[in-house]
């Protein structure tokens, strides 16, 4: 369904788990700054309605929307997260430059949700002009940025309620400091 039919920036609190417990990083792209200022202020706004503390909400810059996947990937590994919101907006130019940029974040988050085991959401907008960006980052169309911390914190409650229905095996242990594998993994050393 087109942005323009649903707004999906309104939403029902009832619907969002509680988020207080959890912890959040986005990484926003300064390409298009004041766009992607309405879009962190979006999701922000939504974190802080549904009761993330400020102090767990960890916002780092990239250039541009393609470097979106390394700094995602860096809070990943460095950062005690429950789920990552990439933040950038890319609007079509002169050139093709677009179409690589746009293809490149994507399936750059895209691996990055395959690889890891925190979600991170995409908020990236891939607009044809201006107007269609200002009108998606808290104009007449909404707010991607809400929708993204929307997301973040059901993803991130998906996350908890797996981790916490998933029985780990209780056969033995593997050497200290070993992953431990689920039964019958083709990893799992065999006795
Ligand atoms: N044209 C836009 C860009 N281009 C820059 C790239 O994202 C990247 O920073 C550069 O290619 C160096 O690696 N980035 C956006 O976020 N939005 C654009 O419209
Ligand atoms: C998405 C881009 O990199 C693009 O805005 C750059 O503009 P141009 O294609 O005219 O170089």
């Amino acid at each position: 369904m087109a942005t323009v039919n649903k707004n999906l920036s309104v939403y029902d609190k009832n619907t969002v788990p509680k988020a207080k417990n959890f912890r959040f990083g986005v990484v926003v792209s300064e390409w298009n700054d004041t766009i992607t200022e309405g879009l962190y202020n979006g999701a922000n706004e939504a974190f802080l309605e549904n009761s993330v503390p400020a102090d767990n909400i960890i916002r780092w810059n990239v250039p541009g929307s393609f470097e979106l996947v390394y700094g995602c990937k860096k809070m990943l590994q460095t950062q005690n997260v429950d789920a990552v919101i990439a933040i950038g907006c890319v609007i079509q130019g002169q050139t093709k430059h677009f179409d690589f940029v746009c293809e490149g974040v994507t399936q750059g988050i895209k691996d990055l949700n395959v690889q890891s085991d925190i979600p991170v959401i995409f908020c990236v907008l891939t607009d044809n002009t201006m107007q269609q960006s200002i009108d998606r980052s808290g104009g007449i169309h909404g707010n991607k940025g809400t929708e993204a911390a929307i997301a973040a914190i059901k993803m991130a409650f998906i996350r908890q309620q797996a981790s916490l229905t998933h029985q780990k095996p209780t056969g033995p242990l593997l050497s200290a400091g070993a992953m431990q594998l689920e039964e019958g993994s083709p990893l799992e050393l065999k006795e």
